[in-house]
């Protein structure tokens, strides 16, 4: 896989750890769904703690990663969902020490309820 980012002054600059757009040569596609704070051996939240969840939920998107035969490195989309938006720059801090750069094409979404009462979902796309 290789991948380039793609930047315009443009457009407006990133107001988080992501890039305005990413180009992936891939032989393969994988689409992943949404992970929430999870722990996977109880299906419980983590946590009833924001950046808790959101680091659960990051932890579960790398463990279906790996199992894709990817890693870190192959994401080329995320979608963020956080049903609290005054929480952005906390979800940004902890993406920021988790994903490698260059960034990830990612949008954020804020929404009125999660699965299981989560208050974070993340969705990603690797070109493996
Ligand atoms: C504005 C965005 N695309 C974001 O925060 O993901």
């Amino acid at each position: 896989m290789s991948k380039a980012i793609i930047h315009t002054d443009a457009a407006p600059a990133a107001v988080g750890p992501y890039s305005q757009a990413v180009s992936a040569s891939a032989g393969k596609l994988v689409f992943l769904s949404g992970q929430i704070g999870l722990e996977p051996g109880t299906g419980e939240l983590v946590s009833e703690n924001f950046e808790g969840q959101v680091r659960q939920s990051f932890a579960n998107m790398q463990a279906v990663i790996e199992a894709a035969g990817g890693t870190l490195d192959n994401v080329v989309k995320l979608t963020l969902f956080l049903t609290d938006l005054s929480k952005f720059a906390s979800a940004n801090a902890i993406m920021a020490e988790i994903i490698p750069q260059p960034y990830p094409a990612r949008s954020t979404l804020g929404v009125a309820s999660l699965p299981k009462g989560a208050q974070f979902e993340v969705e990603a796309i690797l070109a493996l």
